[in-house]
């Protein structure tokens, strides 16, 4: 293991010009250099980040006869039990079982009319009635961290600070409580999560206390611990902001092994741009572009096909 550590921003005054531009070039060094960084100082309430945290725990624990009535649907939205992902290069299902939500669209929505993907309202447990008045509390948490951060991701990648914005208005963005089994100590090959990339622009992810986050370094190709560090988030670059950015912000490989020896529990956000946002490198300044425009609904539908059973044949 290299003595190499991720760094910490301090996002305090994200709102305010210079301090933007201050935290913009932080984000730069660290997007391309590590593609993961801590932040601190983000405004999430501790409260809303404990009650999101207690609601999901009591939904994990419920017997898989219950939670199975809010299996999750072709929106994603709803329960994933363990053994529904296999990621990219894999032998194995991921032990994780998670809880996944989206921003809630009426079905008389105009997208939702439209026949747009992955949209459509949220699934709700009768059984655990506090989950969706916490979750989604925490999702709304998320959508304003996250729009703090593309402002400054688009100063880091010279572009005008409100470039995204216009692509957020019905953003794709997805809330995933995730629960962890302890592994058996001599388990080598099992893993939380295996390696992976992010399929979206950025993650923002809270972690509890258990530790098993770990990051393959770029140029070692060794995995560095990114462990809990309190009041902070980790946030890393997915594979859509690579893509966009024509890899000036690349991706970078991940995997969760719970050593903890007891469950461990993560709340991942994805924070995606609307189904139809246009992601061609050359409108991010790419005079050669590596990829072919698509959309961001396409390019996460192409990933979710790969990675989920739940939507084989679908
Ligand atoms: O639980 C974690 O620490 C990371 C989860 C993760 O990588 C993911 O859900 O994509
Ligand atoms: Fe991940």
């Amino acid at each position: 293991m290299s003595g190499q550590s991720l760094p910490v921003i301090d996002v305090a005054g994200l709102g305010s010009g210079e301090r933007l531009r201050e935290i913009a070039a932080e984000i730069r060094a660290a997007c391309t250099g590590p593609g993961f960084f801590y932040i601190r100082n983000h405004g999430v309430p501790e409260a809303t980040i404990a009650a999101a945290v207690a609601a999901a725990r009591r939904f994990f624990h419920l017997p898989p006869e219950v939670k199975v009535r809010t299996r999750a649907n072709l929106a994603h939205r709803g329960w994933h039990a363990a053994g529904g992902a296999v990621m990219a290069g894999a032998t194995k299902p991921d032990l994780k079982e998670f809880f996944s939500l989206g921003l809630d669209l009426p079905a008389d929505h105009p997208v939702v009319l439209a026949g747009e993907k992955l949209r459509g309202p949220n699934q709700w447990p009768a059984e655990v009635p506090e989950l969706q008045p916490a979750m989604e509390a925490y999702y709304a948490e998320m959508m304003r961290c996250g729009a703090g951060l593309m402002r400054a991701i688009a100063i880091s990648l010279d572009l005008p600070e409100d470039f995204f914005a216009p692509h957020y208005t019905l953003p794709l963005q997805r809330t995933q409580a995730v629960f962890y089994p302890p592994q058996p100590p001599d388990d080598t090959e099992g893993f939380g999560v295996a390696p992976h990339t992010d399929f979206g622009c950025i993650t923002l992810l809270w972690q509890d206390d258990s530790g098993g986050l770990e990051v393959r370094e770029r140029q070692s190709g060794e995995w560095i611990p990114a462990p809990p560090l309190p009041g902070t988030l980790v946030i890393n670059v997915g594979d859509l902001l690579g893509r966009w950015s024509n890899d000036r912000f690349a991706s970078t490989p991940h995997r969760v092994v719970n050593r903890s020896g007891h469950e461990r529990m993560s709340i991942a956000t994805f924070h995606d741009p609307n189904f139809q946002a246009p992601i061609d490198p050359r409108a991010l300044g790419a005079a050669a572009p590596i990829y072919p425009p698509t959309t961001a609904g396409g390019h996460i539908l192409d990933c979710f096909a790969k990675a989920f059973a739940y939507r084989k044949g679908a």
